[in-house]
């Protein structure tokens, strides 16, 4: 018979996981309760990612005179464009739409038979849906989190709003009071101010984006503040509706009125009540479901993937977590989850993507290194694109040459990471990357040149 596997949640952790399993034979039943795809494609990654684009392409087209782009007229294009966040909305809701309803399709058509539902475990081998009981070999949980809330800053989805409610806004906020700088806020923010809202971001760390390389974090700083950001250091106590809009109150007794808020001070797990710990689940302190490399839970045949084991939150990792979970409990080889080799990016303009190791940790880890920086703008084909900031920052080896990890700072530093992506899992040195040809001209030349400097003479033998 085949092993008899059930899901709970649709995200990126659950839903790539039941593709894995059916693949590898196994009968699948994933249970959702509100959409394929779980939040990352309703609500996070996918909205936000989706009116990031706008916010790129209204930036680029506001350059276009410098570029010698004119009306047919003769007349100049206008710098103040402005956009239609009704439209920008609309066009986020059915892009989603398409998105989930892609992932049901792919599902049904690979055979896993999906519920919709609130499921909740009925002990380690049983899950239950309503009335309805299933009995599984093994169990995927993939439940995710949800906006955090701070008492006293409650969301009232109109003018005080999670990351979730601002899809349903008409028009673009007059001003934009961002709470948290963590990587929510600093996206948000940045989207915004690009789009024409007056933003004021509230950082309550010494510096935004607090875990980003600092370069890289220094430099979205300037940008933000060039911009016209206004960046308050401080925390919020309250949050409160006025006659105008909102009114924030941080805890030095400071107020900041604008039009709305957004509240991005994190999330929660959704591990409460589903019967995890009656299952022999254990949560920490949190809420977090504890887990190991494989994707292992407290309680044998139950495991967890993605933002409810708070491992890292990204849907790569969850989707990886899901996959590795399936593979261990279908007897598939298994490769542990590394976060040494997780890349990531942070969508402001310009991005900020990032690999491997970062110099905090290399120095915590004691490791010798060497790192070479470059400026993009210097790149030849940065110059006719008109690209004039950001940087690629490469860790290595000191002896050995090997590409710990890197930092690009960018238009699309998501794509331009990958080769160094490929580097870090690979295990390959500078003298690999700076030996692969680039295309001229290219951004990826300056990546292979940061590389190159990183060259030592007569270190041949010993980086082979
Ligand atoms: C604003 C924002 C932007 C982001 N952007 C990015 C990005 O660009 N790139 C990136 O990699 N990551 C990004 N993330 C992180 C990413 O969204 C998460 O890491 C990812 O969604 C985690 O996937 P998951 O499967 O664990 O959970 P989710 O995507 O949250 O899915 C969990 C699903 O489980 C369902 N569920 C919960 N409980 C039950 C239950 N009892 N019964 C049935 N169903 C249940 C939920 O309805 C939900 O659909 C972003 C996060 C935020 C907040
Ligand atoms: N592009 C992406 O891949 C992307 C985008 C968004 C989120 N994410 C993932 O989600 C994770 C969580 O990011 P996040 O930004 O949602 O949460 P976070 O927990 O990283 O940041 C929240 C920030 O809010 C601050 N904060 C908390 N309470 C506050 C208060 N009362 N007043 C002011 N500030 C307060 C915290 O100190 C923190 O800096 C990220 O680490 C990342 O893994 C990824």
């Amino acid at each position: 018979m085949s092993p008899r596997i059930v899901i709970i949640g649709g995200g990126p952790g659950g839903y790539e996981a039941a593709l894995v399993a059916t693949k590898a034979g196994a009968d699948v039943t994933l249970v959702e309760r509100h959409g394929l795809g779980g939040n990352a494609v309703l609500t996070d990654v996918v909205p936000s990612k989706t009116v990031i684009a706008t916010a790129e392409w209204l930036t680029i087209a506001g350059r276009a005179s410098e570029l010698g782009i004119r009306r047919r007229d003769g007349g100049e294009i206008a710098r103040d464009l402005t956009v239609d966040m009704g439209q920008v909305n609309a066009r986020v809701k059915a892009l989603v739409r398409k998105q989930s309803g892609d992932i049901a399709a792919r599902l049904e058509k690979n055979g896993v038979d999906v519920r919709t539902g609130v499921a909740r475990l009925d002990g380690p081998h049983r899950v239950a849906v309503g009335d309805d009981a299933i009995d599984a070999d093994a169990v995927l949980l993939a439940v995710g989190a949800r906006p955090r809330v701070v008492p006293g800053c409650e969301p009232d989805g109109e003018r005080i709003l999670t990351w979730t409610q601002l899809y349903d806004l008409d028009a673009l906020p007059e001003h934009l009071i961002v709470v948290g700088s963590g990587v929510t806020g600093a996206e948000f923010a940045g989207a915004y101010r690009l789009l024409g809202s007056e933003v004021t971001l509230v950082a309550s760390k010494d510096r935004v984006l607090a875990r980003e390389d600092p370069d890289a974090s220094a430099h979205l700083t300037r940008v933000f503040v060039e911009r016209g950001m206004h960046l308050v250091g401080g925390r919020a106590a309250r949050v409160e509706r006025t006659d105008q809009g909102v009114a924030v109150t941080l805890e030095d007794g400071a107020v900041l009125e604008g039009s709305h808020c957004l509240m991005a001070v994190g999330s929660v797990p959704n591990t409460e009540g589903i019967g995890l710990e009656e299952a022999g689940v254990e949560l920490d302190e949190r809420g977090l479901i504890r887990v190991d490399r494989v994707s292992r839970t407290t309680a044998r045949s139950v495991y967890a993937a993605g933002d409810c084991t708070g491992v890292l939150p990204l849907a790569s990792v969850a989707a990886t977590q899901g996959r590795i979970a399936m593979a261990h409990t279908l007897g598939d080889a298994v490769t542990p989850l590394d976060l040494g080799l997780v890349a990531s990016n942070v969508f402001t303009v310009p991005e900020i993507a990032a690999v491997g190791a970062s110099e905090a940790e290399l120095k915590a880890r004691g490791l010798f290194y060497e790192v070479s920086t470059l400026d993009l703008a210097r790149n030849p084909r940065a110059k006719m694109l008109g690209i004039d900031e950001g940087f690629i920052k490469v860790f290595g080896h000191t002896v050995t040459g090997q590409v710990f990890g890197a930092v690009i700072v960018g238009p699309r530093a998501s794509e331009h990471i990958y080769p160094l992506s490929l580097a870090v899992a690979h295990h390959l040195t500078v003298d690999d990357v700076a030996a692969a040809f680039t295309v001229y001209p290219s951004l990826s030349g300056t990546l292979s040149e940061a590389a190159r400097r990183l060259h030592r003479m007569g270190e041949g033998d010993a980086r082979a």
